[in-house]
């Protein structure tokens, strides 16, 4: 990718091994530069370590080495509420929201990180992006559909105004059609320029709206590159079988 579409690091990671047993890496050997404002999907096999990627980066698993920055930040080691505050958010696959408790109390909880004088603004911020979820505030959160759900742990998320969002499998049961809602969404979230990472299953709809991916597989990269033309790309498989020899990174 050209200098000019990546203009500074937003993350930076180097040879990061990650896991939730010491004498079982999971993540073993990442290096990952992700720029300012770029959209990156992370691709890969189920069991690759897309998941403990993304939640290694976001302070939820165990580094057992390597190095982390978010923009000039050293972040490895920091606890996961740290790096919120730091702007870092990570939107997990499932538990992403209280189901008992309404739209707004779901925003409040989230908004508690933030300056007293600054919660409202910001969950009016979050309504006005997500006007469905603005017009039924004092309805329980387990009451909306996945789709909804879904809207509703990115607007929590998007609350502190992260320089980088995670979001891991937010295609998760969804529909196709609320699929592309979801990633229309976060198409608009980058363009507002927040770095947008997504780890995903779904390949082709990824791949539709990021602009670059990564394949990981065995806790490996084994491509990082544009995200146009890779749906099509014959290696694809391959990369996805742990038989590509190409480049990796
Ligand atoms: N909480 C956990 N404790 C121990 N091992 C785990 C845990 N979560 C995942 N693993 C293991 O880590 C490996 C990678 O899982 P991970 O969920 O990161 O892969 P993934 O690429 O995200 O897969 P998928 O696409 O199926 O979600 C798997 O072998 C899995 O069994």
């Amino acid at each position: 990718m050209s200098a000019a579409a990546v203009p500074s690091p937003a993350l930076a990671v180097a040879g990061l091994v990650a896991g939730y047993e010491r004498d079982l890496p999971i993540v073993k050997g990442v290096d990952l530069v992700v720029g300012a404002g770029e959209f990156l999907a992370i691709l890969g096999p189920n069991g690759a370590g897309k998941s403990t990627l993304a939640k290694a980066i976001a302070g939820l698993v165990s580094i057992h080495s390597g190095e982390l920055a978010l923009g000039t930040r050293d972040i490895a080691g920091l606890p996961a509420h740290e790096l919120v505050r730091s702007g870092l958010a990570f939107v997990p696959q499932t538990e992403n929201i209280f189901a008992t408790l309404t739209i707004q109390e779901n925003l409040q909880l989230c908004a508690d990180v933030l300056p007293a004088a600054r919660r409202g603004e910001r969950i009016e911020a979050a309504y006005a992006m997500f006007p469905d979820l603005g017009a039924r505030r004092t309805i329980a959160a387990g009451a909306l559909s996945g789709g909804q759900r879904q809207m509703l742990a990115t607007a929590r998320a998007l609350l502190v105004e992260p320089s980088v969002m995670i979001l891991d499998e937010p295609s998760a049961g969804l529909s196709p059609k609320l699929v592309g809602e979801v990633f229309e969404t976060l198409l608009r979230i980058n363009e507002q320029g927040v770095t947008v990472i997504l780890v995903e299953q779904n390949v082709r709809a990824a791949l539709a709206v990021t602009r670059s991916a990564l394949v990981l597989c065995d806790g490996r990269v084994v491509h990082r590159g544009p995200a146009a033309g890779l749906a099509d790309d014959p290696r694809l498989g391959e990369m996805f079988l742990g038989r590509y020899e190409g480049q990796a990174a």
